[in-house]
């Protein structure tokens, strides 16, 4: 590969020719090493969506650059399922960067969704400066999380609310489980902003074995009436020793209610011969440290989520549910999608309701970026905060606040799975 002049690349969609080439930017990209899957075997086994990627092609027709997305159906606010645009796989090749290609390839898939796709877009982003400039913001908050199981007690308050689980716990297969998770998830699908529908690819994706990681460990809590939870895990062992020093990876824990909730959780802390239990993205606030007896041996950090980009304002706030009622006029900037920028009225008639969006000429309430109405989208990063950090500057005395009781949510967003 030969590198080329500043700017002597083109973004357009993938072909059939070019997934060889791609896979291998996207390899070298993260740091993957040298690939040995097949190309069909990685456009299946990560569910690619060959039609909704990008590459960026320079002038020698190498492939240097890739970007993607993958047709999610997430909860909004409210608990509606709306289609989102999953935006991943973005990659330059190391020859090939700082001289904007991935800025073509963003403009070009955010040109792309404007002209008829997905009101809203969100990724996980590998680092945290990237994103804002296309118009991302920061809509939901993780924890990941690290326990230590000697120290792990509960309250008593939570054994109590454990033994009192009539379910029985079950380790199964992912095969086996699949058929009770999905029973379960779909059930809480619409409980949470951030939620994923899954559909057999992705259970596969979390559960399944590959990139060097083994199949999960799934125990599934059937009670009665049916199952009622379960927690997805992978144990990776110690060094031999005569301390424990192996580690418990949750990957997830779902539950339909308290008992079952505390019931997994008892199961995880009590595991054998581990020393510790980390998992990569629990809620903010997590229940699980009102479990604990020293919640402080639960050491969380907290660290960014989805971000979350409003491609379309008048259909995305259209499709969510606010908590107040609100009639304000927002003055929008995007510098990336133009039809977003300029003046909207804002109504929603009750708590609850959908808004109603409507361009005007009206002396503006509110000011503040494209990024900031996707910061503010899963009701998890307030508006109030983004005044008080200055980029939601209010006209109108009471705005803010009113904005921000709207737009928010409870409970908190919360997206389980970083695809
Ligand atoms: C949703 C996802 O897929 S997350 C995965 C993101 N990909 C990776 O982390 C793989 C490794 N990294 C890469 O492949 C590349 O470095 C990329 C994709 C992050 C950036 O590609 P490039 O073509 O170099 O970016 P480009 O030249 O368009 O730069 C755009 C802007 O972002 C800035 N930028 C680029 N990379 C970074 C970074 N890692 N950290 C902070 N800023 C960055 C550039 O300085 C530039 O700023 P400017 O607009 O103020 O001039």
């Amino acid at each position: 590969m030969t590198t080329p002049a500043p700017s002597s690349f083109d973004v357009r969609p993938l072909e059939r020719e070019d997934r060889d080439q791609a896979l291998d930017v996207v390899w070298r990209a993260f740091g993957w090493g040298y690939r040995q899957d097949s190309v069909d075997d990685v456009f299946a086994g990560r569910s690619i969506e060959a039609d909704r990627t990008l590459v960026a092609v320079d002038a020698s027709s190498d492939v240097v650059g890739t970007a993607s997305a993958y047709s999610l159906r997430m909860t909004m606010p409210g608990g509606d399922l709306q289609p989102v645009a999953g935006v991943w796989m973005v990659t330059v090749a190391p020859t090939h960067r700082r001289r904007g290609v991935m800025t073509a390839m963003m403009r070009r898939q955010l040109a792309d969704l404007a002209a008829g796709g997905e009101a809203v877009a969100a990724l996980w982003a590998t680092e945290a400066g990237v994103y804002g400039r296309y118009g991302y913001g920061i809509a939901s908050w993780r924890q990941p999380i690290e326990v230590d199981l000697s120290r792990a007690a509960f309250t008593p308050h939570a054994r109590d609310l454990a033994a009192r689980s009539p379910a029985r716990l079950h380790l199964m297969s992912p095969d086996d489980a699949l058929p009770h998770l999905t029973a379960i998830h779909d059930g809480i699908l619409g409980a949470r902003p951030g939620t994923l529908a899954r559909d057999a690819d992705r259970w596969q994706f979390l559960l399944g074995g590959g990139d060097g990681r083994p199949p999960a460990e799934v125990v599934v809590a059937i009670g009665p009436d049916g199952p009622t939870g379960y927690a997805a895990y992978r144990v990776r062992e110690g060094k031999p020793g005569l301390v424990p020093t192996g580690v418990v990876a949750v990957q997830e824990v779902s539950a339909t209610d308290p008992a079952t909730h505390a019931q997994l959780w008892r199961y995880l802390l009590d595991l054998d011969l581990l020393s510790t239990l980390v998992c990569e993205s629990r809620p903010v606030p997590d229940p699980l440290a009102h479990l604990l007896v020293d919640h402080r041996r639960m050491h969380a950090r907290l660290d960014e989520a989805l971000w979350v980009r409003v491609v379309d304002v008048e259909r995305a706030l259209g499709a969510r549910a606010f908590a107040a009622p609100v009639d304000l006029v927002l003055d929008v900037t995007d510098d990336v999608v133009p039809a977003n920028a300029g003046r909207w009225h804002v109504v929603v008639a009750e708590a609850g309701g959908t808004a109603v969006v409507r361009r005007t000429d009206a002396r503006p309430d509110l000011s503040l970026d494209v990024g900031d109405l996707g910061a503010a989208h899963l009701g998890a990063t307030p508006l109030h905060v983004l005044a008080l950090a200055g980029r939601v500057v209010e006209h109108t005395s009471g705005a803010v606040a009113a904005a921000s009781a709207a737009w928010s949510w409870s409970p908190t967003a919360h997206t389980a799975e970083i695809f």
